[in-house]
């Protein structure tokens, strides 16, 4: 069953014999991520409300002219908690009562920045390609309900709250988006970003409900460090980390729905090479288990109607700019990652592999530029003897 491995770190743990496993480890994760000592009544409280928590914490060297620039994050994964043909504010007031009481825990852990999953009000139910009822979990970003609801946390717990949503753009003809809409530790609505690049891969019909996002790159200054938020399927696109980066992102959040069938062994690779690439954190939070729907749809594939997109692998993780990364959250279990970071690591790696230096970007820019016009013709030596073959 895709579900039943729990995590790949426990079937490590369970089987490497312990005199190999820090080498393992080391060459696997760069190295054993800090245990951060969660205080006892978060650890109880999770356990009651029935999800994993898991701290870690990464560390910079210590500077002369700048103080240590200590941040927690907070990354939530999470199921649905009703079947998704139950009536579609109910759903919505479920997952609100669900995120609440792990962000409870997370502001008892310490959180300043929490970032929830792709779309986390809804079921993930673009695969069906139906408009209604899913349609109607789109909400405005600026004072929707769930826009509300998090302001309301971010006020009680002086909290960042990054909210991934499908938006309802009313005042544009009342489009959606996919949205994740930033609101400040003050309870102020900071901004949103759209997600920039849609999938057309297996059953991820997202371009049947909304179009490339147009709000570009933005970096939101926060209290607790500068971040950006590049959904989901962003991540296969370096550009776009590239450019949030660029824009003076220090961690990246990445709040995705995808399956394992699709992309299990692509989750552990692309967000940490971004932030080996870009000299910042990356977040990449996935949603857990498998939805399923009444009415069976098809993959233009010849094969048969089906009711599930597939297993969600959860596995959420924090990367580190020196390229180390925590360990996963479950892949079948809710969860709340906690980490701590300094964000002083940023700009310590960057000085010593200097990317953004050495990074050519304007003979990138040039090239670029050339290679999208129609007349492009691609830069090939050939040997004598096949230029004339066609
Ligand atoms: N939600 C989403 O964009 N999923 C696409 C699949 C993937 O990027 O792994």
């Amino acid at each position: 069953m895709a579900g039943a491995l729990e995590s790949l770190e426990s079937c490590l743990e369970r089987h490497i014999p312990p005199g190999e496993l820090a080498e393992v480890k080391r060459i696997l994760y760069g190295g054993e991520a800090r245990k951060l000592d969660l205080p006892t009544a978060a650890l109880s409280a999770a356990q009651e409300r029935d999800f994993e928590l898991q701290g870690y914490g990464f560390e910079a060297a210590p500077e002369q002219l700048r103080r240590p620039r200590i941040v927690r994050v907070g990354l939530i994964q999470n199921k649905l908690p009703l079947p998704t043909d139950t009536a579609v504010a109910v759903q919505v007031a479920a997952l609100h009562r669900r995120i609440e009481e792990m962000v409870g825990v997370a502001s008892m852990c310490g959180v300043n920045i929490v970032c929830f999953q792709e779309a986390w009000t809804m079921p993930f139910a673009f695969c069906t390609r139906e408009k209604l009822p899913w349609t109607e979990f789109a909400e405005s970003a600026e004072d929707g309900p769930t826009t509300k609801f998090c302001q309301e946390l971010a006020k009680k717990y002086n909290m960042v709250v990054v909210s991934p949503i499908l938006e309802r753009d009313e005042l544009h003809g009342g489009i959606l988006w996919n949205t994740a809409v930033v609101i400040s530790n003050s309870g102020a609505l900071l901004g949103k970003s759209r997600k920039n690049h849609i999938p057309r891969v297996g059953d991820f019909n997202e371009s049947t409900y909304y179009m490339e996002g147009n709000t570009g790159h933005p970096v939101f200054q926060t209290q607790f460090g500068t971040i950006a938020v590049n959904i989901c399927y962003g991540r296969h696109h370096p550009l776009n980390w590239l450019m949030y980066s660029i824009n003076g992102a220090e961690i990246i959040f990445n709040p995705s729905a995808t399956i394992g069938t699709l992309s299990e062994a692509l989750w552990p690779i692309e967000a940490r090479n971004a932030a080996i690439a870009n000299h910042c954190f990356t977040c990449p939070i996935n949603r857990v288990g498998t939805e399923y729907y009444k009415n069976a749809f098809t993959s233009g594939d010849g094969g048969k109607a089906h009711h599930e997109l597939g297993h969600f692998y959860g596995s959420s993780y924090v990367a580190a700019p020196d390229g180390s990364r925590t360990p996963g959250l479950s892949r079948t279990q809710d969860g709340l990652l906690v980490v701590e970071m300094d964000l002083n690591l940023c700009r310590q790696v960057g000085d010593k592999w200097n990317f953004k230096m050495t990074g050519r970007y304007e003979m990138y820019a040039e090239k670029l530029a050339e290679a999208i016009q129609p007349y492009f013709i691609p830069n090939i030596i050939k040997e004598f003897w096949m230029r004339s073959s066609p």
